[in-house]
């Protein structure tokens, strides 16, 4: 049995530093993580990268190979998807059903080169994956720093795909949303980052820990308390005062939708506390049952057992 976290979450939320903090805390108490990017544009790590997709392919690959700068690259991706509509294969019809729906976000280029890059992901993520993972053994604990872009875990399958992957090699995989603590300086900016982590839950399917991470930053710890663990009818009193008359039946029910799935409960992660660090690693590891194997083998040699 393998072990795995999935960290996602916003553009910026503190993934990457979460990661490599975790590396760090981990290599203090003497336990080992891997930590593996999965994020194609990445340029430089603080943890020792043990697995990197951009040996797979990266930003630059990507614009080199098609010859463009971003508008040309822009103009390229526009008809991307077209040409793929023409094809007969069935991984190709897909391919341009997610590329459609990333379109639909917006006239962006970058993230159309991400979701070229992904999708070249999703083509060889058998072989590649099967062959890195093959270099771990049954008790290796892997840590997975994905990129910022939300529509990898809200509609686009390949993030759900690569679990299904990670857990037919046997992991037992956590999801890891981060969510920035300024997020709750508006009331509204943190029910769509509780409706990004609500479309990750039901994307993926997996047991999902969120957490609220730069706790530094936060001045006012009262102000925090009422968004750790907040009470629906806080949080649609704050969002009708904060909206105009019209939206009051949308934020009842995306109040009543965020209940329904008892999911609005955030961890506070304090990067300057390595007991913040310690308290959230045993609440994923218990979601993974992390450690169970090792107790199990421990009462094996229960000496009582063996005068019995
Ligand atoms: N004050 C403070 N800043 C943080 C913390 N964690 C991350 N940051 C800063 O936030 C910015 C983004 O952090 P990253 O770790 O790169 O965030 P990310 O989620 O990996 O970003 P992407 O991969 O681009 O989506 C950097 O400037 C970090 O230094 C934290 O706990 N406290
Ligand atoms: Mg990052």
């Amino acid at each position: 049995m393998g072990y795995a976290q999935l960290v996602i979450g916003p553009a910026g939320s503190g993934k990457s530093t979460y990661c490599s903090s975790l590396f760090r805390h981990c290599e203090a108490v003497g336990r080992s993580i891997h930590v593996v990017n999965l994020d194609p544009a990445a340029e430089q790590f603080d943890y020792p990268v043990a697995v990197d997709i951009r040996e797979l392919i990266c930003l630059d690959d990507v614009m080199e190979e098609l010859g463009l700068g971003p508008n040309g690259a822009l103009m390229y991706c526009m008809e991307y998807p077209f040409a793929l509509s023409n094809s007969e294969s069935t991984s190709m019809d897909f391919s341009a059903t997610a590329s459609c729906a990333i379109f639909r976000i917006g006239p962006n280029g970058w993230k159309w080169l991400y979701a070229i890059t992904m999708l070249e992901l999703e083509d060889n993520m058998d072989d590649w994956l099967t062959d890195e993972l093959d270099n771990y053994l049954d008790d290796d604990y892997l840590v997975f720093d994905c990129p910022g872009q939300i529509e990898l875990f809200s509609h686009v399958p390949v993030l759900r795909n690569f679990v299904e992957h990670l857990k037919s090699k046997n992991f037992n995989v956590c999801v890891v949303y981060l969510l920035d603590s300024q997020f709750i300086t508006d009331v509204t900016k943190f029910i769509s980052g509780c409706m990004a982590s609500l479309s990750a839950m039901i994307q993926l399917e997996l047991p999902h820990v969120n957490i609220l991470s730069k706790m530094d930053l936060v001045t006012n710890k009262r102000d925090i308390e009422d968004f750790l663990n907040p009470q629906g009818q806080v949080l649609l009193s704050e969002l009708n005062q904060r909206m105009a008359p019209q939206f009051l039946k949308l934020n009842k029910a995306l109040i009543d939708l965020v209940d329904q799935y008892s999911m609005v409960s955030f961890v506070p992660l304090d990067l300057r506390k390595e007991s913040s660090i310690r308290y959230i690693l045993s609440q994923i590891d218990n979601c993974i049952q992390y450690g169970e194997d090792a107790d199990v083998k421990v009462k094996d040699f229960d000496p009582e057992d063996i005068d019995d």
